[in-house]
This record gives structure tokens, sequence and C-alpha cells, in this order.
């Protein structure tokens, strides 16, 4: 079976992956599903996050990575899988961890993945999270650098000058075009350090 391609958006919080993603579903041409991390969680695992944010509400920046890093690994390993089944993903997450950024690499690295840098300042950001009101002012901000330290993608999408409409048709430009997507391959797994 031919397996699905997998649209890698990275970008901050509000630099606009979803809107892209609901482009990208939006148009009839490829069909695509989107994998969306909050979704994941909120969706999926909604009852269980809750039965552990209740239980041990107070220590909630204490040991729950003991919980949480397996199921952002589950999250990568359900991108791989449907990759192999053959459905095309739009992945919308957000990779602000070194270790993070190894598990996704190891796990992706033989599936097609075209990877799309999802820009704009941080000015625009913190104008944004002020506008939306459900979003933390500077969540953005403490994510650029780890975010954007990638210095090859197959597509920058600068999303101060372009819609989401515009945004996705490039990336559909690309998928038609046929070219082999090399930027994933071209990465290397970080050194993790503190992060
Ligand atoms: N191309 C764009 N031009 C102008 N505004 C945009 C653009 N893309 C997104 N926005 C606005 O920015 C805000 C955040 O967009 P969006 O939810 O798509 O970001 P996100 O990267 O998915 O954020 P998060 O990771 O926090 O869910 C929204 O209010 C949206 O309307």
């Amino acid at each position: 079976m031919k397996p699905g391609l997998i649209v890698f958006l990275n970008g901050t919080s509000s630099s606009g992956k979803t809107s892209i993603s609901t482009e990208l579903l939006n148009q009839n041409e490829i069909s695509f599903y989107h994998l969306s991390i909050d979704d994941f969680f909120n969706g999926l695992f909604h009852d269980y996050i809750n039965f552990i944010n209740t239980k041990y509400a107070e220590d909630v920046q204490g040991p729950t990575h003991i919980i949480i890093e397996p199921l952002i690994t589950l999250f990568y390993s359900t991108i791989k899988f449907m990759s192999v089944m053959g459905t095309n993903i739009v992945v919308d997450t957000v990779n602000d961890t070194d270790e993070r950024f190894n598990t996704f690499l190891g796990l992706l690295m033989d599936h097609p993945v075209l990877l799309v840098g999802v820009t704009c300042s941080k000015e625009e950001l913190i104008r944004r999270e002020k506008l939306r009101g459900d979003r933390e002012i500077g969540l953005a901000i403490s994510q650029y650098d780890k975010v954007y330290c990638l210095n090859e993608y197959d597509l920058e999408l600068n999303t101060e000058t372009l819609s989401p409409d515009e945004c996705a048709n490039l990336i559909l430009n690309i998928i038609r075009s046929n070219r082999e997507y090399s930027a994933f391959k071209k990465l290397n797994k970080r050194s993790v350090g503190v992060s």
C-alpha cells in the first residue's frame, strides 16, 4: 500500500496551523485527515487527563511527564500508523522539546513528510493571542526558539502576508508537482540538553 503523505506544519501556537489545516480539509482534490495534538488529548484522552488533573491537582507541574510523554509518543505513533494505512494526514502540533523532536524523527524518518514552516512575527503572535483570548499571552514566544530552530523546510509560509487559503494552495501546488520532499530527511536528531 502506498504510504499516506504527512504534511507537518511546524509553527508555534497562534502561528496559523489550524487555519491552514481547515483550508486543506475543505478542498476536494486530495483527502486529508487532520491530526492535532489538542484534539488527540482533549478528545480521546479527555477523561483520563481530567482524572489525573483532578486527583493530583496540586502537583500538575510535577511528575506528569511520566504519562504525558508516552501519550505524545502515542500521538506520533498514530501518525505513523495512519500513514502506513495509506491515509494522508495534516499534523498540527508543537514540537518544543528535543526529546519530542527526536521521537518524531525516529518514528517518521522513512515516511513521506512534507515539512512546512508556518511563521509570523513575535508582535503578530502576541496580537493574535490577545485577540483570541483562549491562549496564555506569551505562550507562542516561549515556544519560538525551539520550534523555529529548523533551518530546512520544503515550504515556508508567512501567515502575516498569506491567508490560510493561499497557504493551503501553495501546499497543494507542491504535492501536485510530485517532487520529492527532502527537508525532513535532512534533519538530524538533536543532542538532548535542558529543554
Ligand atoms: N493567515 C492568517 N492571517 C491572519 N490571521 C490568521 C492567519 N492564520 C491564523 N490567523 C489567526 O490567528 C489565530 C490563531 O490561528 P490558528 O488557530 O490557526 O493557530 P494555531 O497555530 O493552530 O494555534 P494553536 O497551536 O494555539 O492551536 C486565529 O485567531 C486566526 O484567525
